[in-house]
């Protein structure tokens, strides 16, 4: 495989916070361009961690990568500043599906666009252009962010990430608290999004059955380590992952590495 075909190379990262805690005790893993790659893993094996190690947010958070490298596209996010590495490409939506509570649907998908000149034409197409993905928001472009759905504030948080056009979104876990059929809705804009537009994908997901369902190749981690990775389809058909399915996320090594 050439080097033209990694979008995002994490190798063997470990991560601290408060210079004591360990968070990531030398995770790597490979994401391909074009691909959904999910990152699976329990309560506390470090994906957060991770997700903000690739848009450098650490700092943000008295954290910090001691060792290891992590390059987009070739570059070296560590020596980025974040919104750098947004205007490169590579965004970011945090978990928690963090939107402008009083400003409009409308008015906080605009604010993703603001780091970008773009003419107020090319503002109004893109707007289209997500509520083509999330016809939800169009409806609900006039209202408030605070008094929407959760469902719909997830689709806000990423519509507005998508206004800044990423060749990368990262999302920490967007299914979190959401009905089943909300979530679904969700992912398969996801897909869509990313077998008609070409975007690259990162997902780092407890639901690991819809995660696995919508991603190309899945890398999941436990204690901070990348302990399995393969396509979606073989990961789910390991008696291992169907374990961890139901929650026995222990059925992992810690520190065996990734195949
Ligand atoms: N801001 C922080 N300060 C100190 N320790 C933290 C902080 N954030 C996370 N940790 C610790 O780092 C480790 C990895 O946490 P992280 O949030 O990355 O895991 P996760 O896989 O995303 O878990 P979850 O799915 O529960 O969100 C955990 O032991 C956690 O307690």
């Amino acid at each position: 495989m050439s080097d033209e075909t990694i979008l995002l190379d994490i190798k063997a990262v470990h991560a601290v916070y408060n210079k004591t805690i360990k968070a990531l005790n030398g995770v790597s893993f490979q994401l391909r361009r074009g691909e959904i790659l999910a990152l699976l893993g329990s309560n506390g094996a470090g994906k957060t961690t991770a997700l903000k190690a690739i848009s450098n947010l650490l700092p943000a958070e008295r954290g910090q990568v001691t060792s290891g490298t992590i390059c987009f596209e070739g570059r070296d996010v560590l020596s980025e500043k974040p919104a750098d590495l947004v205007r490169s490409g590579l965004v970011q939506v945090l978990e928690g599906r963090h939107c402008f509570k009083s400003l409009s649907v409308e008015e906080n998908l605009i604010a993703g666009g603001l780091g970008r000149s773009s003419s107020r034409r090319e503002i109004a197409a893109d707007l289209e252009r997500i509520y083509a993905i999330f016809p939800r928001l169009k409806e609900k472009r006039r209202t408030s962010a605070g008094l929407t759905s959760g469902g719909e504030q997830q689709m806000t948080a990423i519509g507005r990430a998508l206004m800044s056009r990423p060749r990368l979104l990262v999302l920490d876990e967007p299914s979190m608290g959401l009905a089943p059929l909300v979530i679904k809705d969700i992912f398969r804009s996801l897909k869509a999004l990313n077998r008609e537009d070409g975007l690259s994908i990162l997902v780092a997901e407890q639901n690991s059955t819809v995660a696995l369902q919508y991603a190309d190749h899945a890398t999941v981690i436990e204690n901070g380590v990348a302990v399995l990775s393969g396509s979606a389809a073989e990961l789910r058909s390991r008696d291992d992952i169907k374990a961890f399915y139901l929650g026995e996320g222990a059925a992992f090594a810690h520190g065996r590495p990734a195949a």
